[in-house]
């Protein structure tokens, strides 16, 4: 298979979708892979380092989309992007459809097969490809939303860890998945007071057991959020329900019950954001207030660690990837249920039903689509 890899293009996206290292096994397998220049530069893998590998650098991101069976990106493809997508073309990228229409109707119309990372899953129920990111967003998230926190920044002025004499900043985290456990550990390593909330009780006794000295834990109801977002310093929204927008959890009303310059990071964003306030923004532009609450809502947060990003997506992404690239996506599909619960667009119809749901928008099952 020839296996194409653009520069990304979103603002401040410096990860990249193959490392050489990944475009080194599937050429060891066979495979040819082209990569645009300057590809993997944001994430210090130089041109040179893909030719080490055999893989072609090519000049422009056209050529690529034009000669590539598979495309392997990081972040869902932008307008640009998507015209040059062709029908029987497999796209293999985060995708996060359910908040995104204009996307949704471009993937259809392009007739192009689109597996999004952020559906696949695994025997444990997890969501493997999501994971690697989640871990770096998590952490990422008590490091930005201590900047925020900081009174120049617009924040309240209040020191994560205090200091002797006076106390921590209270942390909420609503969602305690892979996100909120890793969001937690580190406030709570700055020396932060840190609560999390979730509807999962099982995950709750997890949170329990593993981290019971290290922070505190609630179930998530309305009245138990209202609570402590009076109180908090800072808000983490990290829920998910997979591959559905993500439910608000704190009105705009409730802002105004919120200290002024208190901080929220909604890193849900990406699923639409969980803070009725919530607008996706950029590293370039990160924070903005609203009714004295500032708000940090970067929908790509892992791109400002894009070295380690990059490695750690490439490590989930590569058994994938060299199964579709091995196999085409529909045997590859056929034979893994948990990859063929990626596919969320082939020949003009949508495959997954909470994109759907969210959107207004007919689905058909994977498992049909594997018979078109
Ligand atoms: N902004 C960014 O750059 C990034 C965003 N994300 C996003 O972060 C979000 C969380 O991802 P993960 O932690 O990997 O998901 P996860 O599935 O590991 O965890 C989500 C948790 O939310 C909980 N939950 C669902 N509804 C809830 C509610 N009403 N109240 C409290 N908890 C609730 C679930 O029980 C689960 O434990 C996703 O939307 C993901 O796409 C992930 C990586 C980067
Ligand atoms: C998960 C995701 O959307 C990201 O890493 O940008
Ligand atoms: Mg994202």
């Amino acid at each position: 298979m020839l296996i194409g890899c653009p520069k990304e293009i979103k603002p401040q996206e410096f990860r990249v979708g193959l490392t050489p290292a990944a475009a080194g096994e599937a050429i060891g397998r066979g495979h040819s892979v082209i990569v645009e220049t300057n590809a993997g530069m944001g994430a210090g893998f130089s041109d040179d380092d893909y030719r080490a590998a055999g893989a072609t650098v090519l000049d422009t991101a056209e050529e690529i989309f034009a000669k590539a069976d598979m495309i392997v990106k990081v972040k869902e493809p932008q307008a640009v992007e998507r015209k040059m997508l062709r029908e029987g073309q497999l796209l293999f990228t985060y995708l996060h459809l359910a908040p995104d229409p204009e996307q949704t109707h471009d993937l259809l119309a392009s007739g192009c097969t689109a597996i999004a990372y952020e559906t696949v899953t695994d025997n444990n129920g997890g969501l493997p490809l999501l994971a690697p990111m989640s871990e770096v967003a998590g952490r990422l998230a008590p490091q930005v939303g201590s900047w925020t926190l900081q009174k120049a920044n617009g924040g309240r002025g209040v020191l994560m860890g205090g200091v002797p004499g006076v106390g921590p900043a209270k942390v909420v985290v609503i969602g305690g998945g892979v996100v909120g456990t890793h969001a937690a550990k580190i406030a709570a390593g700055m020396g932060a007071d840190v609560t999390v909330l979730d509807r999962s009780l099982p995950r709750l006794r997890y949170l329990d057991d593993v981290y019971g000295g290290t922070f505190k834990n609630q179930y998530s109801t309305a009245a138990a959020t209202a609570e402590l977002v009076q109180q908090a310093d800072m808000v983490i929204g990290a829920v998910l329900i997979p591959g559905a927008a993500a439910p608000k959890l704190i009105s705009r009303a409730q802002l105004s019950t919120m200290k002024p310059g208190a901080v929220l990071v909604d890193v849900a964003i990406d699923q639409g954001g969980c803070f009725e306030t919530s607008k996706a923004t950029t590293h370039a532009d990160p924070i903005y207030e609203v009714d004295n609450v500032m708000h940090y809502c970067v929908a790509n947060m892992p791109g400002a660690v894009a070295r380690t990003s990059t490695i750690a997506l490439g490590n989930a992404t590569l058994p994938f990837m060299l199964s579709l690239a091995d196999k085409g996506w529909k045997e590859a599909c056929a034979a893994d249920p948990h990859l063929l619960n990626g596919l969320n667009v082939h020949a003009g119809k949508l495959t997954y039903a909470a994109v759907g749901e969210a959107l207004g928008l007919d689905s058909i099952t994977g498992q049909d689509a594997l018979n078109i």
